[in-house]
């Protein structure tokens, strides 16, 4: 069985790549990284190190690498004939792998008229399915039709904390034992993949927010507010007395939303909470800061893991989220010259204010509550920085 995997990054290596192999397949890595690929080709192996008290070398075999951007050609073709495509790139880069996967459907409608099934593993809501979008701007009308006939876009959720890699080696990586990948059986087209670790079923939305409001909501409040308070690690920032208190007041937040909506065990969803909040305090997957906040424009968009559970926490409950409108202006006060996003939110508030910017980039409209809310919160943490 032959994969496809956009993204040798370390979700897909550390992650995809693995289970993949696991499963018998052998995975192509498609990625704009030279040397990872260069290394992939030379090697054709990498280790995948499970840590914690006891570390675990795990051999990823059989994989292989092509550069999209300078050898899309032959990338395409592997794509046509490819069994599953699998991506972990980024939100902000779907758009930009969906020209080169529509390349790889046209030829395979031509060549192997067969069901496929991509699936987007990114921290969002509706991965595939944006994918799907994208991909479709690049097809003919009869080629969409094709498409909705044999190609499968089913949305998913991933779950393993991969932090960033300082071992100097191009392509092993530590990751924490713990994983879920769970992707939505009706979109599928065909028989479902055979990965070991997948679980299939009917309906994704209940496990993406409650991984999304919980482990990415939850990992935010280590890294906006230890950004603020000058720490550089996410288990330092863990050890923070002030930043446990509102990461667990954020998770109570986020938990009451989910327990509503999709009708979770309280008992069970705070067990399922605790389990998480160990899983930050992991030695062996401490993040920086910085990486862990990558990206706040993003994720003060109105359907990531801050703004849509404080919004839904407020229509749910009629209280304020304060945990979570903390969290929102921790984001707001960030502040990293080597992060686009994060220059680019403190031009927009420097511009506007950071009622219109936050207004602005969450969506949420002038007299909407939370706005007020975090504000709130703002002006108490900029009169604490200035005392
Ligand atoms: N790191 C983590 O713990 C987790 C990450 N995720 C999600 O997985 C996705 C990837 O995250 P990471 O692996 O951490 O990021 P990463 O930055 O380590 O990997 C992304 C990879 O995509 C490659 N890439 C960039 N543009 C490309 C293009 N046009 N074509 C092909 N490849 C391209 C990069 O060179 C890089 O190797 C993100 O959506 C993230 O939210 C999900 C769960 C956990
Ligand atoms: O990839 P995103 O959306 O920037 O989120 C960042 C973080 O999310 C996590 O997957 C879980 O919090 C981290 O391991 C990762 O660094």
């Amino acid at each position: 069985m032959q994969a496809v995997h956009f993204g040798a990054g370390n979700i897909g290596r550390g992650f995809i790549g693995l289970l993949l192999s696991q499963s018998g397949y052998h995975t192509l890595f498609l990625d704009v990284n030279e040397s990872v690929i260069n290394a992939l080709n030379e090697h054709k192996e990498y280790e995948v190190t499970l840590t914690g008290e006891k570390k675990e070398v795990l051999r990823v075999r059989d994989v292989s690498g092509i550069n999209s951007l300078t050898n899309a050609e032959e990338a395409a073709e592997f794509l046509s004939r490819a069994d599953l495509v699998t991506a972990a790139v980024g939100p902000k880069v779907l758009p930009a792998i969906a020209g080169l996967l529509a390349e790889g459907l046209k030829r395979r409608f031509q060549n192997r008229p067969e069901p496929l099934n991509v699936i987007a593993c990114e921290n969002m809501i509706g991965g595939s399915s944006m994918l799907k979008e994208h991909v479709y701007q690049h097809l003919s009308a009869e080629e969409k039709r094709l498409a909705d006939e044999l190609i499968g876009f089913p949305d998913a959720a991933v779950d393993r904390i991969v932090p960033d890699q300082r071992s100097g080696d191009l392509l092993g990586v530590a990751v924490e034992p713990y994983f879920e990948w769970v992707v939505e059986r009706p979109a599928i087209k065909g028989d479902p993949p055979p990965v070991n670790g997948i679980t299939y079923v009917d309906e994704l939305e209940p496990y993406i927010e409650r991984k999304l409001f919980t482990v990415n909501t939850g990992h935010a409040v280590p890294a906006y507010l230890g950004r603020y308070k000058g720490y550089q690690t996410i288990n330092e920032a863990m050890d923070d007395e002030e930043i446990e208190r509102v990461l667990q007041g954020a998770l109570e937040e986020t938990g009451e939303v989910l327990v509503q909506m999709h009708r979770f065990n309280p008992s069970l969803h705070k067990e399922y909470t605790q389990k998480i909040i160990e899983r930050f305090r992991n030695p062996y997957v401490s993040d920086f800061v910085t990486r862990v906040g990558r990206g706040p424009i993003r994720k003060l968009g109105s359907n990531d893991r801050l703004v849509r559970p404080a919004s839904l926490y407020m229509q749910l409950t009629g209280k304020e989220p304060v945990n979570l409108a903390t969290v929102i202006a921790a984001v707001l006060l960030y502040e990293n010259d080597e992060d686009d996003e994060a220059r680019e939110l403190q031009k927009q508030i420097d511009e506007q204010g950071y009622e219109s910017a936050f207004r602005h980039i969450s969506g949420l409209p002038e007299n909407d509550p939370l706005v007020g809310a975090v504000m709130k919160q703002l002006d108490a943490m900029k009169k604490q920085r200035l005392s």
